[in-house]
């Protein structure tokens, strides 16, 4: 059964938590956002862990370089899972993942940027990674054309655990389950909705029907 993860791209830490105590009943792995890292630092992690301690927490640092540091200060905080990026080297893959292994956590790489996210998630197993997230980002997502169906093909064809990430909501969630992901990531189409815990619960209820 795939895993809904919620990406929450607010930038305080108060008002990521007040959304996940609303959505939390439906959800697998809460995701702290990028944005939201950046603004609330490692103790915006902290603080999420400690408001759930039974949730996976998903610290979206989109790490690009010192991976086994990076992955040490986020673990550290009370991260279960990080993100590195693809397009970055293998060494800081593999540092991060030297890491992951030494706290008992897992990597997660992201493949924003990358030409062949096919081939680079493949690699990024190899490496230890323990899924890999095809993701259009936001600025990618509001080019012209833009259709999560590419994501949902390289899902299909990767061989490899994986999730999907960019424009996952109500009218794609079904066919990015069939592509056969191991998570699914939503961000806007939750912290977005007029009713938050009712999107929520209808994506998990999707993703299991
Ligand atoms: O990581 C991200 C941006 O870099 C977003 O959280 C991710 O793309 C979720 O997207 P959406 O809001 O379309 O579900």
């Amino acid at each position: 059964m795939a895993k809904l993860q919620v990406a929450i791209d607010l930038l305080r830490i108060e008002d990521a938590i007040a959304l996940a105590t609303k959505v939390s009943p439906y959800i697998d792995i809460i995701e702290l956002g990028t944005p939201l890292i950046k603004s609330e630092g490692l103790s915006g992690i902290r603080k999420m862990k400690d408001a759930f301690p039974d949730k996976l927490v998903l610290a979206d640092l989109k790490t690009a370089d010192a991976g086994e540091l990076e992955a040490d200060m986020a673990f550290g905080a009370g991260a279960d899972y990080i993100t590195v990026l693809g397009a970055t080297g293998d060494a800081t893959i593999a540092g991060a993942v030297k890491s992951a292994k030494a706290h008992g956590k897992g990597i997660v790489v992201d493949t924003i940027g990358v030409k062949d996210r096919v081939k680079r998630a493949q690699e990024a197993i190899a490496l230890g990674a323990e899924f890999v997230e095809l993701h259009a980002g936001l600025d990618e997502q509001a080019e012209e054309g833009y259709s999560i169906q590419v994501l949902i093909d390289e899902a299909a064809r990767a061989g490899v655990p994986v999730s999907i990430a960019g424009g996952v909501n109500l009218g794609s969630i079904t066919a990015v389950k069939q592509s056969g992901v191991t998570v699914a990531v939503a961000g806007a189409a939750i912290y977005g909705a007029e009713d938050p815990t009712q999107a929520a619960k209808e994506l998990k209820e999707l993703l299991e029907a």
